[in-house]
């Protein structure tokens, strides 16, 4: 029997941070000891919560955190409630000895990558190709360096799930190869985590093996993404060298006309203020990625707002609503028709997926036509980590950070 250790999960979105702790041991299932988020960061005040599941444990539910405004400042107030968390000292040493951190960008990483100078090195270079992300989830690794000394901190990226098998003519765009080559510019596709979870839980609820599961999948929060998966392997996604492309999210506008940035401003290419010595992120970029989506459309950042404004007949939030239904089952036939038709389930995820019932019902009644139904009512209670609402209509509650702690429980690497 290997030694038990503590593992937590950084899971850094856009508007939120997710923190999970666990008790595992090698290539066995995690067990979750302390789950805690803090959200709202996009529209503040932020609000935290913790819950850890011994009776004793601490709890802490929906604070509102005024003074945390980003990832680090959310980050630290959880290690100080873990500090007094006396319940985690039964397990393992009592310290956390494993850190794994979701990070957006990986480029052409085709596994997950012990944190090191060259590691840290090499993902700082890729900083500029996800603005809303990569920088936070390093400042993370660096505060929970110094914060954990003792622990190895571990990097799982949003992209290798398809990178390791979106084919080049999908990848590739359609520009000098050259360039293409020197740049590394290609589709690297992201929530890859997300999609794997989502597919193990799919298939096990389908009685499939996973290599055989199609899907299409969409994960819907702060950021956006569809994905077609046939034969458990990603063939095609929405997002593209960034997460901007494709579906429209809180604060991004999604694939526009790339054309519209010269008529937007005469500026675009210049440097935001807000570039960092870290982040150089040009007035064009800064719109596109923090100033657009049903933010700039409605003044919101939640789309619960965008649905119940929506719902007392409000026009603008209508519009915002609508347009992001249609680019979804855009989508939705695109993939359709690139898995020829073969498709076990359409899948919800992400904090729109997993809440709105309105999306859902004018997702699915709006892709009638492919042979997908809700026969579950709309409002059906959403229960555990996967509920079916039609006979090819899955809801699965995401779980990043347990796929994390996971796939660290069955590495090698870390067990020795
Ligand atoms: N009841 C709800 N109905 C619709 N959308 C909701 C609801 N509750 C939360 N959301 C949306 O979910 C988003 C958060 O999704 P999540 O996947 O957790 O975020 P992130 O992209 O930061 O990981 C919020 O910004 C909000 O727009
Ligand atoms: C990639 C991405 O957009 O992630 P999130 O939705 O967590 O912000
Ligand atoms: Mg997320």
């Amino acid at each position: 029997m290997s030694q038990t250790k503590l593992i937590l999960s950084v899971n850094a979105g856009s508007s939120s941070i997710k923190l999970s702790v666990y008790s595992a041991s090698h290539c066995a299932t995690p067990v979750s000891l302390v789950k805690s988020s803090v959200s709202g960061l996009t529209s503040p005040p932020a609000t935290f919560s913790y819950s850890n599941n011994a009776n004793k444990g601490h709890k802490v539910e929906d604070q509102e955190s005024g003074d945390v405004t980003d990832q680090s400042s959310a980050l630290e107030l959880f290690l100080r409630h873990l500090g007094q968390d006396e319940s985690l000292k039964e397990h393992g040493t009592g310290e956390i000895e494993l850190v794994v951190h979701r990070v957006v960008h990986g480029g052409l990483f085709r596994e997950a990558a012990v944190l090191s100078e060259e590691t840290i090195k090499e993902i700082e270079d890729l900083t500029d190709l996800a603005p809303l992300h990569n920088a936070a989830a390093l400042a993370l690794v660096k505060l929970a360096t110094q914060q954990l000394p003792k622990a190895i901190n571990i990097a799982y990226f949003d992209t290798t799930f398809h990178t390791r098998s979106i084919p080049p003519h999908v990848y590739t765009y359609p520009l000098d190869p050259e360039m293409v080559q020197r740049k590394k510019i290609r589709k690297y596709g992201f929530h890859g985590i997300s999609y794997l979870f989502v597919l193990k839980e799919a298939a096990e609820f389908l009685q499939k093996p996973p290599e055989v599961t199609s899907l299409i999948s969409l994960h819907l929060g702060s950021g956006a993404s569809a994905v077609a998966i046939k034969n458990g392997k990603s063939i095609d996604t929405t997002m593209g060298l960034t997460p901007l492309e494709g579906l429209p999210g809180a604060t991004r506008s999604g694939s526009i006309d790339p054309s519209l940035v010269f008529h937007y401003t005469s500026e675009g290419s210049s440097l935001a203020r807000s570039s960092t010595k870290e982040l150089h992120i040009s007035i064009a970029e800064e719109i596109l990625n923090k100033r657009a989506g049903w933010y700039s459309m409605v003044g919101t950042t939640d789309f619960g707002k965008v649905v119940k404004g929506m719902n007392g007949g409000d026009e603008k939030m209508k519009l915002a609503f609508d347009l992001f239904v249609d680019r979804i089952v855009g989508y939705v036939g695109n993939y359709f028709v690139k898995l020829g038709g073969d498709v076990d389930a359409l899948t919800f995820s992400g904090g729109i997926g997993e809440k709105s019932e309105e999306l859902r019902k004018a997702v699915v009644d709006k892709v009638a036509c492919l042979g997908f139904k809700l026969d579950t009512p709309a409002s059906a209670k959403i229960g555990g980590v996967v509920t079916r609402l039609g006979p090819k209509v899955l809801v699965i509650k995401t779980d990043e950070e347990y796929e994390m702690a996971l796939e660290c429980a069955q590495d090698k690497r870390f067990w020795e």
